[in-house]
């Protein structure tokens, strides 16, 4: 592939995902849009009054710290304790670009919602948690299962076109494939991907995105996180409901268009993770996975004694 050919400068574009060092002055100024969602912990919470809160979450980056082999990519004990303690008191569902059965093993929480390959293939379990009606039957939501043997049939081709770059990885996500370029030279990210956008040429069914060091291949269907997300609010049966707070966690491109219908909707909050100003349609930020953990221990401890003090009272107006 020429150079200045159109899928050489698209494959450039794709990679030129990484933001430059932010000026100080630049960083405080982003914060100040998109202040840490630590510190706007009490505004957080008031505007939960009277709502349920519904956590979604991120997986990469988000509850797990970006490492370079994606099947090492461990969430600490810590984290799944407080993401354990959270979907107590609140349901929580978690929402990756993983294929679901890997992200579940990673996680390895019965009692959550999980909606694996970007939000296309999705299971809400019969009743698994004290959220659903005794009743609620089993959901499995897979929008693009028709393109499985495609799918399928591009892994095998990218593994092909892809083993003479070292450092280069393909996984296969089900519903979609991840190109890893992390540990790949930088001089040979642009001879990548434009391999993988040769492949793609002969696919006009799928499409090319771009997320962390990973080039993301999914069918062009139009359903993303953010319709997972709404899909997962309904299923969970607050459709429509006004008193429901969504309130979603993710660090990447891709949880974007979760945050973008959060603002459409003006409901609920969407939170990036990242260290650096980035253009986003979350509310609020978070540095890293541990600011994440530690937002999550204080909802609970706050929906703790929220519910003492409920009890307090109960007790009190019986004692009359
Ligand atoms: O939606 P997510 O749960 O955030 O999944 C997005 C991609 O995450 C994984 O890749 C990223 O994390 C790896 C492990 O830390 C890292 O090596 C890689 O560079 C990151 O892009 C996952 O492996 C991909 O399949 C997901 O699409």
């Amino acid at each position: 592939m020429k150079a200045s050919s159109p899928t050489h400068a698209k494959a450039a574009a794709l990679l030129a995902s990484a933001p430059s060092v932010p000026k100080p002055d630049e960083h405080s100024t982003w914060m100040m849009r998109h202040p840490s969602a630590l510190s706007m912990f009490d505004e957080i919470t008031s505007a939960s009054k009277g709502k349920q809160i519904v956590m979604f979450l991120d997986y990469d980056g988000t509850l797990s710290p970006i490492v370079d082999d994606p099947d090492r990519a461990f969430m600490s004990d810590a984290m799944r304790d407080a993401v354990r303690e959270a979907a107590r008191y609140f349901p929580t569902a978690i929402v990756s670009g993983r294929c679901r059965d890997k992200v579940y093993n990673f996680v390895r929480l019965a009692e959550l919602y999980y909606a694996g390959s970007h939000g296309m293939d999705i299971k809400v379990p019969a009743k698994k948690s004290s959220f659903r009606k005794a009743n609620s039957k089993a959901v499995l939501f897979q929008p693009a299962s028709k393109f499985l043997p495609m799918i399928d049939e591009v892994y095998k081709t990218l593994l092909d076109a892809t083993k003479s770059t070292p450092g280069a990885k393909v996984e296969n996500n089900k519903f979609c494939l991840s190109v890893h370029f992390r540990c790949v030279d930088e001089k040979r990210w642009t001879f990548l991907a434009d391999q993988v956008m040769s492949v793609l040429m002969e696919y006009p069914m799928l499409r090319l995105t771009s997320g962390r060091k990973v080039l993301e291949i999914r069918p062009i269907i139009k359903w993303d996180k953010g319709k997972a997300m709404e899909f997962l609010l309904e299923s969970l049966g607050f459709a429509e409901c006004k008193d429901v707070l969504p309130l979603y966690i993710g660090d990447d491109r891709t949880d974007e268009d979760a945050f973008r219908v959060l603002k459409n909707r003006g409901q609920g909050f969407g939170i990036l993770v990242s260290k650096v100003p980035k253009e986003t349609s979350a509310s609020y930020s978070l540095r890293e996975p541990t600011e994440v953990m530690d937002f999550l221990q204080r909802l609970v401890e706050w929906k703790r004694l929220a519910f003492k003090c409920d009890l307090s009272r109960m007790e009190a107006a019986f004692a009359f």
